[in-house]
């Protein structure tokens, strides 16, 4: 078979799968740590080298505004690295909202990689973090959200800084899921341009507009060698990546993932679709993020607002893309399904 990505043959990629993390979101943080463990070994079998375990929002990520999770991230972290064959376990860190104390708490439970995320414009608040995990030891990225909220030029600069503090791979973090491939080349390319050959790429993206596979195929052919997704897409919004399916593509390809993708095919429909508490797909809402470039995380909080207040999910995240509000505003959701139910009559005073 021959395909039009020809240059792509023999390219060797690195996955990250993000079900134990990013995953979380879609579960409302109920993963249980037994669970928890059978999706990391089945990970771990089929040969995914790094999964992602904390919280949906991280470390640091239980509060009232982020949810309560099962388990404290440590002992989620302790439990699942301590029966890893060879995938290593990673961490997302929110500067602010995780603390390096909870990142040293993370590393002597076994995570050996971390996620230093920033909003896109703001990777000015991540230097202290992104030196200590280099002084842990660990893998470290620096992990620009909201990516289509920064311009290709906007994207390069934030990552030289992050690079600049110590970050050993850049991702590109299609947040919203609002990225084309178009997007998403122009920003890869523009980090080539300025980084050190020997900081690698990476490409998160959500499969809003079904559009996790193109773009990070898009992503390997601008030089990414890190891809995020998550195994059956478990994550906000209408997912990650699905990564199994993203390994067949590779297959076709002929890009190397290192992966059995039969057992990815198995663990999808064996252990994860079963585990999800609504089926993870492009429905109304999820689609509306993608359309409208809201924050996948958004997406429960939206739907139990609009049960709240009588205003639809889909008009509560199209305002959300048009004020612009960026993870760590979730608090801003219910206040703006109140304000619009209110300017629709539909309530009278805010002790609603
Ligand atoms: C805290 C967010 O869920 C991080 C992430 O995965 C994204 O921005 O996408
Ligand atoms: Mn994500």
């Amino acid at each position: 078979m021959t395909t039009s990505s020809e240059s792509l043959k023999g390219r060797r990629i690195i996955l990250h799968d993000m079900c134990l993390r990013d995953g979380m979101h879609a579960k409302r943080e109920q993963i249980s740590i037994d669970q928890m463990v059978k999706v990391a070994t089945g990970l771990d079998d089929a040969g995914v080298p790094y999964l992602q375990v904390t919280h949906g929002a991280g470390l640091g990520g239980n509060s009232l505004q982020h949810g309560f999770a099962l388990a404290t991230n440590e002992a989620y972290i302790n439990a699942v690295a301590s029966r890893m064959k060879q995938a290593k376990v990673s961490v997302l860190l929110i500067p602010g909202l995780g603390t390096m104390k909870e990142l040293e708490a993370a590393y002597d439970a076994g995570a050996r990689s971390v996620h230093v995320a920033t909003h896109c414009t703001e990777a000015d608040t991540a230097p202290q973090h992104i030196a200590y995990a280099r002084k842990l030891g660990m893998d470290t990225t620096g992990f620009l959200m909201m990516a289509h909220l920064n311009d290709a030029a906007g994207i390069a600069h934030q990552g030289k800084l992050m690079e600049s503090y110590g970050a050993q791979t850049i991702f590109v973090t299609d947040s919203a899921g609002y990225m084309l491939p178009d997007d998403v080349r122009v920003r890869i390319r523009a980090l080539q341009e300025v980084l050190d050959p020997a900081t690698e790429i990476g490409f998160h993206g959500h499969h809003n507009l079904a559009m996790g596979i193109a773009n990070s195929i898009t992503a390997i052919e601008e030089g990414a060698s890190r891809i995020d997704g998550s195994v059956a897409g478990l994550g906000a919004g209408a997912g990650n990546t699905p990564l199994e399916v993203f390994v067949a593509v590779c297959e076709r390809l002929g890009i190397e993932t290192g992966v059995d993708l039969f057992k990815l095919m198995d663990l999808a429909e064996d252990v994860i679709v079963p585990m999800m508490d609504h089926l993870v797909r492009v429905d109304r809402e999820a689609l509306t993020l993608g359309f409208a470039g809201v924050y996948s995380t958004f997406l429960l909080h939206a739907k139990k607002a609009g049960e709240r207040f009588g205003v639809p999910a889909r008009d509560i995240l199209v305002e959300l893309g048009r004020k612009k509000m960026i993870g760590g505003q979730e608090d801003m959701i219910q206040d703006t399904a109140m304000t619009m139910a209110k300017a629709r009559g539909l309530i009278k005073d805010a002790a609603a």
